[in-house]
């Protein structure tokens, strides 16, 4: 069971609000009021779905993951590189453990308090986040991706894992820039300078093509605010280059230019992690349901 405790957001929302939309004019943020949560404390749960076991055909669902895997999809600094029986026992948690809708935050309910690590995926409207969950939780039918910019317009909370300690929640956000709404951007930013135990914000873009300015800035407000952040590419299938490598260099020399300035005096403990994902061709989703443990702490760096 998720336990859940509601708290007013602290901080200044005037300030940070202001902050947030000079510096990237286009984000917004909106949560129609809809978070649903027990009176109790308790998540209320929806779509709870049991994923069907894969039996024991393990060896064989390994030796199709070292076929398919036999590319790197992720570039790491600092991370140890997980081992195939890693990432295919990353496979398993995701396809094992139950999965469920947690919640749906709205514009004024967004802060919250969990026991249990959660990550978070951020990026611009259209950038492939929903799609990206799908991947990782194909049964969760109540993921909508879709091609018109700013569909997702609320943070939708999934939990995955049913043993206290061997459980994570992942949230997804509405997108920032063309499509998005001021509302949305405060309560995005709400939400992310307030959510206990949040281990990582990925910022998705789109590896056709990559960077925009308004991930620099989203990048600038989270080191800010000192949250952990890192850039996985989606619609690999769709990239210029066929060579995960070139993607791979390319979002690195984005994400280091990007730490440069943070970093300061901390570069000798920098670390870092690239992926590339499909939800096509389903490249990089056990290497990014490793980072996910890993960074949950689920699974030992
Ligand atoms: N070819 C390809 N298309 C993708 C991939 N991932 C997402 N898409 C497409 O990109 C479009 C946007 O996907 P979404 O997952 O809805 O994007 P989002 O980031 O959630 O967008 P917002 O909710 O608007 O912020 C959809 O048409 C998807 O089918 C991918 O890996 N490959
Ligand atoms: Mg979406």
């Amino acid at each position: 069971m998720i336990r859940r405790t509601v708290r007013r957001s602290t901080y200044n929302s005037c300030s940070a609000s202001a902050v947030f939309r000079r510096l990237v004019p286009a984000i917004s943020i909106s949560f129609p009021a809809s978070l649903t949560f027990s009176t109790t404390g308790a998540w209320t749960l929806k779509d709870s779905t049991k994923i069907k076991s894969g039996s024991n055909k393990n060896d064989a669902g390994n030796r199709r993951l070292q076929k398919k895997d036999k590319h790197r999809y992720a570039l790491r600094i600092g991370y140890r590189t997980p081992a195939l029986n890693d990432l295919a026992l990353a496979k398993r948690f995701f396809e094992k453990s139950q999965i469920y809708h947690a919640g749906s935050a709205s514009l004024h309910d967004a802060a919250f308090d969990t026991i249990i690590p959660q990550v978070a995926f951020a990026g611009r409207t259209n950038a492939g986040k929903s799609s990206l969950l799908k991947a990782l939780m194909p049964e969760m039918k109540i993921i909508k991706p879709s091609k018109k910019p700013g569909f997702t317009r609320k943070i939708y909370f999934y939990g995955v894992g049913s043993k206290p300690g061997r459980e994570l929640i992942m949230s997804d956000l509405p997108g920032y820039g063309y499509g998005s709404t001021t509302e949305q951007g405060d309560a995005i930013l709400e939400y992310l300078r307030t959510a206990a135990n949040l281990k990582m914000v990925y910022i998705l873009m789109d590896s056709r093509v990559l960077e925009m300015p308004s991930d620099r800035q989203v990048i600038a407000l989270l080191d800010t605010y000192g949250i952990p952040w890192q850039i996985i590419g989606t619609k690999f299938d769709r990239a210029r280059s066929t060579n995960p490598e070139h993607v791979l260099d390319m979002l690195m020399r984005f994400s280091k230019a990007s730490r440069k300035g943070a970093m300061g005096a901390s570069e000798q403990y920098y670390k870092d992690e690239i992926i590339v994902t499909s939800d096509k061709t389903m490249v990089g989703i056990n290497e990014l349901k490793w980072s996910i443990m890993r960074h949950c702490g689920l699974v030992s760096e």
